[in-house]
């Protein structure tokens, strides 16, 4: 897609309530999650990144914030000079399907003052599925989070990232696994039901709500 095609596409998204990067491989449609997730970042445009979407945002903010203009995801440029999103070290290059990191997982909440941890009614750990073979550069990690993106979720190692926010916007999350697997008509997950009470003003009646108990 021509740049200039790509940038008056952001017209598209002046209206829109909420942006949802989904989950993807490869690097086709790439530019256009990144101005999605920048524009959504900027405009304090509730925003919801899952897997690919999720290291979208990283980059996203790697290049716009940090201005490491190069920052990007080993799987869109193996010799990137700035890997914010790398290869899984324990994934095989040359094989493919089970060697991703799949199956359902743990991630330990590191606080219990964040969004995600009070929509998953204040629990110190969650359990999600997995699909992925690229993971946030973990030696990015503290230049991310000086410049105020924060991980709020890890793996029992502490050293992968598994949910991401940006505390000075309404609603940025970025889950590293994939809600929709365990979504169920009238359980809702709880990533995609905070994008949806975020996108109709309704969050933080819903999170008090949660903090007292009475849901
Ligand atoms: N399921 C996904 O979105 C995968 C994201 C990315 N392509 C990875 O392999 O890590």
């Amino acid at each position: 897609m021509a740049t200039q095609t790509v940038i008056n596409k952001t017209d598209i998204l002046q209206n829109a309530a909420c942006v949802l990067v989904p989950g993807g491989f490869g690097d086709r449609g790439v530019k256009g999650m990144m101005l999605a997730a920048k524009y959504a970042r900027e405009n304090e445009v509730p925003y919801l990144g899952i897997c690919l979407g999720m290291q979208i945002s990283v980059i996203e903010f790697a290049r716009s914030v940090l201005h490491l203009e190069t920052a990007n995801s080993e799987e869109f440029d193996a010799e990137t000079p700035n890997p914010v999103v790398i290869f899984m070290p324990e994934g095989s290059r040359t094989h493919m399907g089970s060697t991703m990191r799949l199956g359902s997982r743990r991630t330990l909440f590191q606080t219990p003052d964040c969004i995600t941890a009070k929509l998953y009614h204040n629990s110190e750990y969650v359990e999600e599925r997995h699909r992925h073979r690229y993971e946030v550069n973990p030696d990015m990690i503290s230049m991310l989070e000086e410049a105020g993106l924060t991980f709020v979720g890890k793996d029992e190692s502490g050293k992968r990232m598994e949910i991401l926010e940006l505390p000075s916007h309404p609603f940025y999350v970025g889950v590293q696994f994939h809600p929709e697997f365990k979504s169920r008509p009238g359980r809702p997950s709880a990533p995609f039901l905070g994008l949806i009470l975020a996108a109709t003003g309704q969050l933080e009646a819903y999170v008090t709500k949660c903090q007292i108990g009475s849901l």
